[in-house]
């Protein structure tokens, strides 16, 4: 993993990578970040011209449907910078008429992964290496001045995440909703994420079915009170549920805006004060509506020995997920904050898109019966739902 863990530094600094695959070399830079000198620089480096590699979500918002997971576009003649940013993330955008698209291969598939990991916009230049220029780029990648990555390792990264969780460091932090609380941080193996796990009250007092809050990191909600989400609610009002039946344990996830980065969110932001909702925005930015997994949860989970759960979300993929995983579930719990003029789109789009249970929050009579939450077999404690 090594190499393809250093290659999400190199991306976000703004430079290019060699990507490696049965003899293609290919070299990358996001586009987000690249100028005009820098694209010159890479072309002139691998000795043709450069494309263009978009997601498939950011091809839908350019209103194409597209076969894989990314789609490589060719130019007749490329666009200045300005223009490749327009087309990865600006709204109202077009393909130009004579650009051509075609299914990426492996290193260009890798490339937008790479990105999206690295919570970057996941649109890359790509150059595929000339055998003219092939002696000139491993002498770049011999004295260590171009990182070369296998596309087959970076791919492994992408799909599987960094993982195998230490336990770093712990102490007491009293918190003003529940004193007893204890933080424990944990680091991935790639050195750059790291979540903390509160475990609060007394461990022998815990219910049988721990009390369990998995929150994603928001910045803009959790510290500064934002009204554009629930999210600093949610999360005071998690550490005090979780105190009130006895104490339990709140996962806080480094998952900036579902997966995408703080910067990203607020890019996101922008097209949502255009009118766009928060699944369309990030779309358009050539995102999923969701790019969190929940496996760092579970392995949490498991070092800290905890495997039945009453789980405090409104949240049916977080249920899956560490179902998926082997955790047991055996209730759920909902967990709300206050519905207000600001964050009201926001929760219908989390309630009618994402399919979260939040029709009882946002009384909406009118929605079909299918849409009412398939309750979990709750124990005695677990109301509120
Ligand atoms: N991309 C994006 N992320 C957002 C937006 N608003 C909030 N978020 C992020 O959404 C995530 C909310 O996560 P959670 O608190 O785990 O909430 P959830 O998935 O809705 O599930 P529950 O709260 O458990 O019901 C955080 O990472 C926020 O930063 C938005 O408009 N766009
Ligand atoms: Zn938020």
């Amino acid at each position: 993993m090594r190499q393809a863990e250093r290659a999400i530094f190199d991306l976000r600094r703004g430079l290019p990578i060699l990507l490696r695959d049965a003899g293609r070399n290919v070299l990358i830079q996001a586009v987000e970040g690249l100028n005009d000198d820098t694209l010159a620089a890479a072309q002139a480096l691998a000795g043709s011209a450069a494309r263009l590699v978009l997601s498939r979500h950011r091809m839908a918002a350019l209103g194409q449907t597209v076969d894989g997971d990314a789609q490589e576009l060719a130019f007749e003649s490329l666009p200045a910078c300005q223009g490749l940013r327009e087309l990865a993330w600006t709204r109202g955008v077009r393909l130009p008429a004579q650009c051509t698209a075609k299914p990426a291969e492996r290193c260009e598939d890798a490339a937008v992964r790479l990105l999206a990991r690295a919570q970057l916009v996941p649109a890359a230049i790509v150059c595929p290496v000339s055998p003219a220029q092939a002696a000139a780029v491993a002498a770049e990648v011999a004295s260590g001045m171009l990182l070369a990555v296998d596309a087959d390792e970076a791919l492994r990264l992408c799909h599987s995440g960094s993982g195998q969780l230490t336990r770093v460091s712990e102490a007491r932090v009293p918190l003003s909703e529940a004193d007893d609380s204890r933080f424990i941080l944990f680091r991935e193996a790639d050195g750059m994420h790291e979540h903390v796990a509160i475990l609060i009250g007394e461990r022998a007092r815990w219910p049988e079915a721990v009390p369990v809050r998995l929150h994603s990191s928001c910045l803009t909600g959790d510290l500064f009170g934002s009204l554009r989400c629930d999210c600093g609610e949610q999360l005071r009002r998690g550490v005090a549920a979780i105190r009130a039946q006895g104490g339990g344990v709140l996962l806080y996830l480094t998952q900036e805006g579902r997966g995408i980065g703080l910067a990203n969110k607020l890019r996101a932001y922008g097209l949502q004060d255009e009118g766009l909702d928060t699944i369309d925005a990030d779309q358009v930015i050539g995102f999923s509506k969701d790019e969190r997994n929940f496996r760092v949860a579970h392995e949490m989970l498991e070092q800290l020995d905890v495997s039945r759960v009453l789980l405090l979300t409104n949240n049916p993929g977080k249920v899956e997920a560490l179902q998926r995983a082997g955790i047991n579930v055996v209730a759920r719990q909902a967990i709300y904050g206050e519905v207000t003029a600001q964050n009201q789109r926001y929760l219908h789009t989390k309630a009618n898109r994402h399919g979260h249970w939040l029709h009882d929050l946002l009384n909406e009579q009118d929605e079909p019966a299918s849409a009412e939450p398939e309750r979990l077999p709750a124990p005695g404690a677990a109301g509120g739902a």
